[in-house]
């Protein structure tokens, strides 16, 4: 299985990765066997404390929208859950898929949502920026929230509004008051692993912490991440959809759980 995975990363078309990052142990995502996760009753309840005012912009980067923070203060952190310090928010984005099959990162139990938000905090407490904490085992903590088609999200919609204006690549729109609270279940259920980024340069930083509830959003919304673009303006338009990483090998690794 180990060696169909790193042969899955080098065909991958989006992730020009390496065979395989050196050293490799703890590559994101992965599935999530729900029978196989240990109930952790020392893990806490997950704490979100983010300020709307510290929005900033959203940001085609051409391989998703990334929604970014003003994290120079600690008005927008997490504390709690699985995490020794506090983190502070950096940045959310979203990966999705062509249809509704597929396009989440993670998996439960192989199934596929049609979209999946990470929401991309950083330890500031240990490290003064965020490039070192991108290099470190525990410099992130990112949440992961699953999308299932269903009802129309109010929330999500301001976003949705915002991105005909950031359909190229490198393309910016400022984007001043926004809470990202709107886009976590209310319900406090999570799973939690050793991991790490899915995107280059896929550094072993990330503690995972992935929401059991999905969100609801509908058709209309989904179709409003599809029409995105992977391509600067001028250049021959490739759809910004499957901007997901294949499945890594969970190897010496044990998902916890939150909740029995
Ligand atoms: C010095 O910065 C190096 C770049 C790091 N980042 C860029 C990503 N594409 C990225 C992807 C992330 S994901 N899909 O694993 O959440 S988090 C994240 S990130 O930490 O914001
Ligand atoms: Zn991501």
């Amino acid at each position: 299985a180990c060696c169909s995975y790193r042969l899955r990363n080098a065909l991958h078309p989006l992730w020009q990765s390496p065979l395989s990052i050196p050293g490799g142990s703890r590559q994101s995502p992965i599935n999530i066997q729900w029978r196989d996760s240990i109930y952790d009753p020392f893990l806490k309840p997950l704490k979100i404390c983010y300020d709307p005012t510290t929005c900033l912009h959203i940001w085609n980067n051409g391989y998703s929208f990334l929604v970014e923070f003003d994290d120079s203060t600690d008005k927008s952190i997490i504390v709690g859950g699985p995490l020794e310090n506090q983190y502070r928010l950096k940045q959310f984005h979203f990966h999705w898929g062509a249809i509704n099959e597929w396009g989440s990162e993670h998996t439960v139990d192989s199934k596929f949502y049609p979209a999946e938000l990470h929401l991309v905090h950083w330890n500031a407490v240990v490290y003064p920026t965020f490039e070192e904490a991108v290099m470190e085992g525990n410099g992130l903590a990112v949440i992961g929230v699953f999308l299932k088609l269903g009802a129309h999200h109010e929330g999500l919609q301001t976003l949705v509004d915002a991105l005909p204006a950031v359909k190229h690549k490198d393309t910016v729109i400022e984007f001043d008051v926004f809470d990202p609270s709107c886009l976590i279940p209310s319900c406090p259920d999570y799973w939690t692993y050793a991991g790490s980024l899915t995107t280059p340069p896929l550094t072993e930083s990330v503690t995972w912490i992935i929401k059991k509830k999905p969100i609801e959003v509908d058709e209309n919304q989904l179709e409003a991440f599809r029409m995105l673009l992977f391509t600067s303006d001028g250049e021959e338009e490739k759809r910004m959809v499957d901007n997901f990483r294949p499945l890594q090998p969970l190897m010496n690794r044990t998902v916890r759980s939150s909740f029995q």
